[in-house]
């Protein structure tokens, strides 16, 4: 049996001494497409962040591609998309040059980039349908645009792993259905996604297995769960699954 790509044993994370996530465990294996639902504040960035290293562990493990993360140290492997475009959303960068910053780890940043890397860049444009953008600063980008940018520059990396924090979030249809068929393309060539979710939209027939963060627990770990109450109405497009035994309220927005 191969090795997990993802292993949590019994973790916790906490903020300023106060916890927010205790004794979570969560196995991910290759070739999975995992979405991490949950309602807001929930946890469920905390969780892939602590995954990828970026907030510590008070208690547990994780495990990166069979190493112990203090120890993993092929980053390149790992594609991450974070929640928002940082401070240098202003930076009169080209699209191009965005993604062009996701080979930095494949190729040093001290040897030009050579065939192979502007083949993944190309690749990697096509693949969220912005090559006709190339050239435009990033900066007049829509903001669906620019998150498939982001995408764009993980996916030129070629990672086995991607870990995304809402990439649909505040994202118009068109760049959701273009995430959409990327996602499915990376995950056909092989590939494994972590993703945070809040409305699953088109994505959701790529999910594999949905895990519901709840209370500083996962509650949920196994199919997409069907929407329930009011969410299940018509028109109504959020994927907020309920635990058993909590109230429907909680997934109110
Ligand atoms: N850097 C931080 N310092 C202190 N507290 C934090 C920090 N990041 C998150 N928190 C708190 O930890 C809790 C979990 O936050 P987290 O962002 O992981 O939740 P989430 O489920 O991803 O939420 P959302 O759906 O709103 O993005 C929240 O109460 C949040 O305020």
């Amino acid at each position: 049996m191969t090795e997990p790509v993802i292993q949590v044993e019994h973790g916790a994370v906490g903020y300023d001494g106060r916890p927010v996530l205790r004794d979570v465990s969560l196995t991910v294996t290759a070739g999975e497409v995992v979405a991490v639902l949950g309602a807001n504040g929930s946890g469920k960035s905390t969780l892939i962040r602590a995954v990828l290293g970026l907030v510590p562990l008070t208690a547990g493990s994780v495990t990166l591609f069979g190493r112990p993360q203090r120890r993993f140290r092929q980053w390149e492997r790992i594609g991450y998309v974070p929640q928002r475009l940082g401070a240098g959303g202003g930076v009169p960068a080209t699209v191009r040059e965005v993604v062009a910053s996701g080979r930095l780890a494949r190729r040093g940043i001290l040897r030009p980039p050579g065939a192979a890397d502007r083949a993944a860049v190309d690749t990697a444009l096509r693949a969220v349908g912005l090559a006709d953008r190339a050239g435009d600063p990033v900066a007049t980008l829509s903001g669906g645009q620019q998150q498939r940018t982001l995408i764009a520059r993980a996916l030129a990396g070629q990672p086995e792993l991607l870990v995304l924090d809402e990439p649909t979030a505040g994202v118009d249809a068109t760049s959701q259905d273009a995430f959409a068929g990327a996602l499915r393309d990376f995950v056909a060539g092989g590939g494994t996604v972590l993703l945070v979710a809040h409305e699953l939209g088109p994505l959701r027939p790529l999910i594999s297995r949905a895990v519901v963060v709840h209370a500083g627990g996962i509650c949920h770990d196994g199919p997409v769960p069907d929407p329930a109450g009011h969410h299940a109405e018509p028109g109504h497009d959020h994927v907020h699954p309920h635990c058993p035994d909590e109230p429907v309220g909680l997934w109110s927005n």
